[in-house]
């Protein structure tokens, strides 16, 4: 046993892996029930249902051009210069409906987007036709052949009915709004966000409004936290903070477990006299899921389960409260809303800086993405110890660092996760 395992040990640790404590979370990560939301409000919400094309789209052969919409094979003999002429027997706006079928020799005025008529298969650009009345009646030249389907989008084109466009799970972004709108979907079927109750422990916190004080510092991994849950999709419930008394903690998680759907904690999840969340957790041993990770920073998160209701507890160092989201509550957020991919995506990077830190745990150094020649760089941020705050904020990925025996050279291909 290594003395870091013995030191685990005695404090009632045994540290599990990544991986495993995600898996271990997600068995109580299920989507909560589903809900309609206007339209207008569905932009990053989580498809309950998928959605199949309720009619062809487009629903009508579609000119896509402003001209005449002709029979293609009338256009044939103007192919030595000569101009044919049809007879222009209706005007076709967006919108309106073809007075009737086109046959042989004549044609429609159209416009970009309107019905093409029954008996037309091409709509010649304005651009390239004349027009002249022959015995006081309209009529339209055409001075080359056009080729059948020219100018025309026909009806099922982009989508067949019932064809499905939208997956269950799916996060709706602008492009499927405008799906759905086209479809008439004003009441979106989506999954309800999770009410994730956020508060802090630690008998240092200030709030964001209190003066700086001897010994104290304000608050900063409660904000940070309530954009994190927000971001996720979940309903941030703020609850404040609380000092470090075990039996204040309790009643706080016990009673915000019995009305939100998932609780996350920061600070206190050590081994120091005041780590109360630790303590709270191990005196509760059934519902405990783990209590240590191995991995850096973060490796005292803590997590435990209630009346099938998840707790979090995330370390108070704001560089291991910000992983910790990003690795457990991120996914478990998104899961609970019924994502059908709840991780971050993982891409393999060139390491742009060495990175000499090692030891025996995964870490998961904040890091900045760059493009250069083709190739994706990320470069760990200047000070990242788990204590540090200030440059989660120059942070756009986590850059996965393996427990190697030595640390890693510029260029060296590593595995990065992509933050939102
Ligand atoms: N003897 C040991 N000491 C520590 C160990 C260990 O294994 N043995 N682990 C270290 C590691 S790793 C971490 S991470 C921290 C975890 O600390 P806690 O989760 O118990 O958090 P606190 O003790 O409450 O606070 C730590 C640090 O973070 C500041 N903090 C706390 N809450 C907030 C907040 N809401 N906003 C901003 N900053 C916050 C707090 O003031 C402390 O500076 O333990 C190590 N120690
Ligand atoms: O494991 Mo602590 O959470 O390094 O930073
Ligand atoms: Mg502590």
């Amino acid at each position: 046993m290594t003395n870091r395992e013995q030191s685990d040990n005695k404090f009632g640790r045994k540290a599990i892996q990544v991986e495993e404590a995600q898996a271990r979370l997600m068995n109580y990560a299920g989507a909560m029930e589903a809900e309609t939301v206007p339209l207008e409000q569905s932009l990053g919400r989580y498809l309950a249902e998928s959605i199949a094309a309720p009619h062809p789209f487009p629903a009508f052969n579609r000119s896509g051009m402003d001209g005449y919409a002709v029979v293609a094979s009338d256009t044939e003999n103007s192919r030595d210069g000569g101009m044919v002429w049809l007879k222009v027997v209706d005007n076709i706006p967006c919108g309106a409906v073809p007075a009737g079928a086109i046959i042989p020799g004549t044609a429609a005025r159209i416009m970009t987007g309107a019905q093409v008529p029954e008996g037309a298969d091409a709509v010649v650009m304005l651009e390239v036709t004349e027009t002249r009345d022959l015995d006081g009646i309209p009529h339209v030249g055409v001075r080359k052949p056009i080729p059948s389907g020219r100018n025309i989008t026909p009806l099922g084109y982009e989508l067949k009915q019932g064809e499905q466009v939208l997956a269950a799970g799916h996060k709706i972004a602008a492009g499927d709004i405008a799906v759905l709108a086209a479809f008439g979907v004003h009441d979106v079927p989506v999954i309800r966000r999770p009410r994730v109750g956020v508060f802090a422990t630690g008998s240092e916190l200030l709030d964001v409004k209190e003066p700086l004080q001897p010994g104290k510092i304000r608050n900063s991994n409660s904000p940070m936290l309530e954009a994190l849950v927000r971001e996720a999709g979940g309903e941030p419930v703020m609850l404040g903070a609380i000092a470090d008394e075990l039996e204040l903690a309790r009643s706080k998680v016990h009673s915000a477990l019995e009305t939100l759907d998932l609780v996350i904690t920061t600070g206190g999840v050590s081994v120091g006299d005041y780590d109360i969340m630790g303590d709270l957790v191990r005196e509760e041993a059934g519902d405990m899921l783990f209590n240590k990770i191995a991995m850096r920073p973060g490796s005292v998160t803590t997590a435990a389960v209630r009346g099938g209701k998840l707790l979090l507890a995330l370390s108070g160092n704001p560089g291991a409260c910000f992983v910790g989201f990003q690795l457990f509550a991120r996914p478990v957020i998104a899961s609970m809303q019924g994502a059908s991919e709840s991780f971050l995506p993982e891409w393999t990077v060139v390491l742009g800086k060495d990175y000499p830190k090692v030891n025996n745990y995964f870490r998961f150094v904040r890091g900045r993405l760059e493009v250069r020649g083709g190739s994706i760089y990320a470069y760990p941020a200047a000070i990242d110890e788990s204590s540090v705050m200030v440059t989660i904020k120059d942070s756009d990925c986590l850059i996965i660092v393996p427990p190697e025996e030595r640390g890693l050279s510029a260029g060296a291909k590593v595995r990065a996760i992509i933050l939102p």
